[in-house]
């Protein structure tokens, strides 16, 4: 089932893992096969494939696109140079170091040289490799500029892009997203796509994952409904440009390095298409967000977005969780975050407003990490002003705020530039330094007795 929705002048297609079609000139898509002798206009055929031919029916991904030329017309491809060595997709003792501290990131600034999406794109961290088909890496990007003239392709996996400030343009193969910060974009592997930047300087996060693809998460006993749903994933339209482009480049990243292969027309000229292998966008907005309605805290697992699996069941390759504007009911309870060591690694990012858990220092467009087993939890004065609240707070909203986290089960191994970056908060430690000890024993000793004995 397939629904319209117009966005201004951009229309989408509504549904999560649905088979789409779109026609941009009617009688583009041929009716009953796949790959007639002659396609309706003269076009080529072509097919993506997101997932093995012989992946089992309910995993298989792919698309046809209806394009005036095919991708293949094209010169070889050519090392960049010089490559931007900012962008990592395997992760090991050459190129990346390990670190178990608290790592904190202050707002990235956008350059004032141009810089476009490609330009700006840069990993903080990351584990596995795309040579492999596993693991995950995680990038940031600042750019000034729209992409000219060229178009970009990841090779080596899925993006999930977090616009955090200024709005994106991107075209693809299967037509245009406009992304607002708030909103998220997956690009599959392999799609082409090109990014404009209506606003401006442009900023935002970026996870990567190699091997598979996001879902939704399952809902359990939340039931069928929740979280988000399905016909809020918004894919393109048919849109496409029969232009010829003297000099036009594919930038094409693969194995992390980006090589690059000219051609004399737009990529973006697939007149239709039909599949299940598409970009989409999703307005975190829409998310239906569950909590506790009694007591103690949940964990952020309540709130997946998106889930990339691993075989192992429950494990995430990487889980996209929000934390989005919420009521806050729970009774004798310790509200913010509990301090904890995890076993799966937590980068987390902010789309605007403030986080729960820290009063200072972590701010919009800037960044976290806490790697494995690294301790954390809200700082002194998110504590302090939690306890002299006390315990007749009462059901309380929290607005204004979206923050974000990726993941994972693999551990992060850190890029060179996340530790020499001058944005890199050193005194972030300092943020706990200040947590006392409350400890009392005359009353813990007294309170405990009574809890054992004099009931
Ligand atoms: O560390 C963090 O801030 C993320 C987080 C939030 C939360 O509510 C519970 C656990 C958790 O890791
Ligand atoms: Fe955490």
């Amino acid at each position: 089932m397939e629904n319209s929705i117009s966005g201004g002048d951009f229309e989408y297609l509504s549904g999560f893992g649905n088979h789409f079609s779109s026609e941009a000139l009617a009688g583009a898509l041929p009716p009953a096969q796949n790959s007639p002798l002659v396609c309706p206009y003269g076009l080529y055929a072509e097919q993506i494939s997101g997932t093995s031919f012989t992946s089992p029916r309910n995993r298989n991904l792919r698309s046809w696109f209806y394009r005036i030329k095919p991708s293949v017309t094209h010169e070889p491809f050519k090392s960049r140079i010089p490559s931007n060595e900012r962008i990592l997709s395997e992760f090991n003792n050459s190129n990346t170091s390990t670190n178990p501290t608290q790592l904190r990131w202050k707002p990235i600034h956008v350059p004032d040289s141009p810089t476009d999406f490609i330009d700006g794109l840069f990993t903080m961290c990351g584990s596995g490799s795309s040579f492999m088909r596993h693991g995950y890496a995680i990038h940031m990007y600042t750019a000034n500029k729209s992409m000219d003239n060229c178009a970009f392709c990841n090779a080596d996996g899925d993006f999930l892009i977090v616009p955090q400030q200024g709005r994106l343009l991107i075209t693809t193969e299967c037509g245009r997203l406009k992304v607002s910060p708030g909103e998220i974009a997956i690009l599959p592997q392999g799609f082409r796509f090109a990014v404009s930047l209506p606003d401006g300087p442009s900023r935002g996060y970026v996870a990567e994952i190699f091997g598979t693809h996001f879902q939704l998460p399952d809902l359990g006993p939340i039931g069928a409904n929740g979280l988000a749903a399905p016909r809020d994933f918004l894919v393109p339209t048919a849109w496409f440009e029969d232009k010829s482009y003297p000099g036009y480049t594919i930038v094409q990243k693969f194995g992390g390095e980006l090589f690059f292969a000219v051609q004399d027309f737009s990529p973006f000229n697939v007149v239709a298409w039909h599949g299940n292998y598409v970009p989409y966008k999703y307005n975190l907005s829409k998310f239906c967000p569950y909590n506790t309605v009694l007591f103690d805290h949940s964990d952020p697992s309540i709130n997946t977005v998106l889930t990339a699996p691993t075989d192992k069941p429950g494990v995430a390759l990487l889980d996209f969780v929000i934390f989005p504007p919420r009521w806050l009911v729970a009774e004798h309870t310790f509200r913010p975050p509990y301090y904890h060591r995890n076993c799966m690694s937590e980068f987390m990012g902010l789309i605007h407003g403030g986080y729960e858990a820290k009063a200072d220092g972590f701010l919009p467009g800037g960044a976290s990490l806490h790697n494995c087993m690294t301790p954390h939890g809200p700082d002194t004065k998110s504590y302090e002003a939690t306890i002299a609240r006390g315990n007749d707070v009462g059901p309380h909203k929290i607005t204004d705020t979206m923050a974000f986290m990726f993941e994972s089960c693999l551990i992060p191994r850190i890029s060179k530039w996340a530790v020499e970056s001058p944005f890199l908060d050193k005194d972030y430690y300092q943020c706990w330094i200040g947590l006392r000890s409350h400890f009392a024993v005359t009353e813990t000793i007294s309170n405990s007795r009574k809890c054992q004995y004099d009931e």
